[in-house]
């Protein structure tokens, strides 16, 4: 259950850094063995079950902005590339971490999104391996006729788990604009797929929600995987305090280091305490925290580790490198008056009475769409990447992570020209097209600048840094554009001009400019543990040990080597599910 640090026993088999989403699942399968123990260390409180958490009219607010009290606020750096603009990435704190406070879109990548994974040397990754584990966490609630059918939302009943934690369902907010995207691409001549959590994620598909099928709250890590299991007795959590360290210590004859505990502190001035692990440390902190304990713990780049005098445990390049996000642009024409904008005294009256109406959600019609599609010079901008030089890449980038951006580039090389890669997302709501880039070329990175657990980190994107994500970026627009000039947008109408980018903003430069004042994050950190082999920049192997220390792994965002073209948490809960079987085999 939830303890407080007078309980808390001096050692456990499996301590989990990070109660957030992938640590929730890890500590609960672990659990499943009752002559285990199992501790959960989590610097955020539960969430009181705020609106902002749990109704889908206010979800994302969570996340906005530097206020809000189950965000980190992770100051990033001002990006050269985006005006001297700095986008904070969103992560969640408190039970559940980001699940609690994400959008609620819950879907998977495509087929070749994970087959990549495997190929850069990570066997039993790929698609096929990964889809019995989209299948165990999820209980899919179908839609119900009076929607499917006027909506045609169609799915594949054999992708789907029916009987997991997490709840994936659909509001009753629809509205003619729900879909009205759908018919834009008929325009367009985009196909549809019958449902995007088969592997086929590209062209025009439905997504659902991470939502209570009755209810209509957010189902999120906290009700789906820790609530259920919080009286086992050999299973504690201990909330608001930070991990500050992973102890280690060397083993065989020196050689090779063991994590062998954690140190915690609730507050940067109180007294450190330590907890020893029997087995094994669970490192699952999110894409941006992670980097941060390890390097603290002394396994991460020598040469930072060295300018802070912090002990090298393990000199691993990769630690906090090869960050990637997926990051949007909107494209507006407003309505003069939207006839669908939310009245918020009709939406709370109908959530209340049977959870029906606006507040309740719906379900997203999306366009996950090829290169080939969003771009008439798709071919010429992947020939550019294929015989581009290094020289957008710092200078003093260690040699292996320079390797594992090639053999990247390589696999995006294959996969983006082809039918079954989506290179830009589109969605369609209240005059506004957003479209995310999928398969960023630019990489950044994460890094310690201080000893005190509590300072600040650098957080660097590097957004745009790779010159040809401009390409990319502006035809993206250029597409969202064509979307909302469509006969069946049009029709939805009285529209206003163009907002943004704003009627005369044309030429490549003009659209440039426009993405450099616009741009913003989509919330999908990772890689900055990446799982991949050591020669190529990984920090963790395919059984997601951090290479070079014995009873320490990684499981969370930060392993993930290349993100896929979806939204993640489906992919991080995935992930969490295969990593518990692969711990308790002991592999
Ligand atoms: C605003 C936002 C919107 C998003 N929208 C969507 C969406 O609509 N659909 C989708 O699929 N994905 C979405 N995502 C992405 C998805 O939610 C995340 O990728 C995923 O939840 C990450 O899981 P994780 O386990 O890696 O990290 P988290 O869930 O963030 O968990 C990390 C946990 O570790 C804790 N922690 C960190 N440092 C310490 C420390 N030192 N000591 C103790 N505990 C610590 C944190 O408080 C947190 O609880 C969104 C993310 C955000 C932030």
């Amino acid at each position: 259950g939830i303890i407080s640090e007078s309980q808390l026993r001096s050692s456990y088999d499996y301590i989990v850094i990070g109660g957030g989403t992938a640590g929730l699942v890890v500590a609960n399968r672990l659990s499943e063995d009752p002559r285990v123990s199992v501790l959960v260390v989590e610097a955020g409180p539960l969430d009181k079950g705020e609106n902002f958490i749990h109704i889908p009219r206010f979800v994302g607010t969570a996340g906005d902005g530097l206020t809000s009290v189950y965000n980190w606020n992770f100051p990033a750096e001002p990006q050269p590339e985006l005006n001297g603009r700095a986008i904070n990435p969103p992560a969640g704190r408190c039970v559940g971490g980001s699940s609690a406070i994400n959008a609620l879109l819950f879907d998977r990548g495509s087929i070749n999104d994970y087959n990549s994974w495997e190929e850069l040397g990570n066997p039993g990754w790929g698609w096929k391996s990964l889809l019995p584990y989209f299948i165990k966490i999820e209980t899919y609630n179908h839609p119900p006729k009076e929607i499917a059918q006027p909506f045609n939302i169609t799915f594949d009943p054999s992708a789907h788990g029916y009987s997991g934690p997490v709840q994936s369902s659909y509001g009753r907010g629809f509205t003619n604009q729900t879909d009205v995207i759908f018919d834009a691409f008929k325009d367009l001549g985009v196909p549809r797929e019958v449902d995007g959590t088969n592997g086929r994620k590209v062209n025009a598909l439905w997504g659902s929600f991470s939502l209570h099928p009755t209810n209509r709250s957010r189902s999120y890590a906290r009700p789906a995987y820790f609530e259920p299991v919080l009286k086992r007795r050999n299973y504690d959590a201990l909330l608001e305090t930070r991990v500050t360290r992973i102890l280690t210590s060397s083993s065989k004859g020196g050689r090779k280091s063991k994590a062998n505990g954690i140190e915690i502190a609730k507050s940067s001035t109180s007294a450190r305490r330590t907890i020893k692990a029997n087995r094994e440390v669970i490192l699952s902190a999110g894409a941006v925290a992670s980097p941060k304990i390890l390097q603290l713990s002394g396994i991460g780049p020598k040469k930072v580790l060295q300018s802070l005098n912090i002990p090298v445990v393990e000199d691993l390049p990769g630690v906090g490198y090869n960050y990637q996000d997926h990051s949007a642009t909107p494209v507006v024409q407003p309505f003069a008056e939207d006839p669908q904008a939310v009245n918020d005294t009709i939406g709370e009256y109908l959530y209340y009475k049977n959870r029906t109406g606006p507040w309740s959600g719906s379900g997203l019609a999306l366009g996950f769409l090829p290169l080939s599609t969003i771009s008439n010079r798709s071919s010429d901008i992947l020939a550019r990447y294929a015989f581009q030089s290094n020289s957008h890449l710092p200078a003093d980038l260690h040699p292996t992570l320079l390797a594992g951006y090639e053999r990247q580039k390589q696999l995006l090389i294959k996969y983006l020209p082809t039918d079954l890669t989506a290179a830009s997302e589109y969605i369609y709501g209240g005059g506004a097209v957003v479209a995310t880039i999928l398969h960023p070329f630019s990489r950044g990175y994460t890094i310690i600048n201080s000893t005190d657990p509590f300072a600040n980190q650098i957080i660097n994107q590097r957004y745009l840094s790779n010159p040809i994500d401009y390409d990319v970026l502006v035809d993206q627009v250029r597409y969202a554009r064509r979307i909302l000039a469509t006969p069946s947008i049009q029709a939805l109408g009285p529209l206003g001009p163009e907002v943004l980018p704003g009627e005369g903003v044309e030429g490549e430069e003009e659209l440039r400019e426009f993405v450099r004042g616009i741009l913003s994050t989509f919330s999908h950190v990772s890689g900055t543990c990446s799982m991949m082999p050591r020669q190529l920049g990984g920090v963790v192997d395919k059984n997601l040990r951090v290479y070079g220390v014995d009873g320490l792994r990684v499981v969370d965002a930060s392993v993930i080597p290349l993100v896929p073209g979806t939204h993640l948490q489906a992919t991080v809960y995935a992930i969490a599910e295969k990593a518990s079987d692969i711990i308790k085999r002991g592999d």
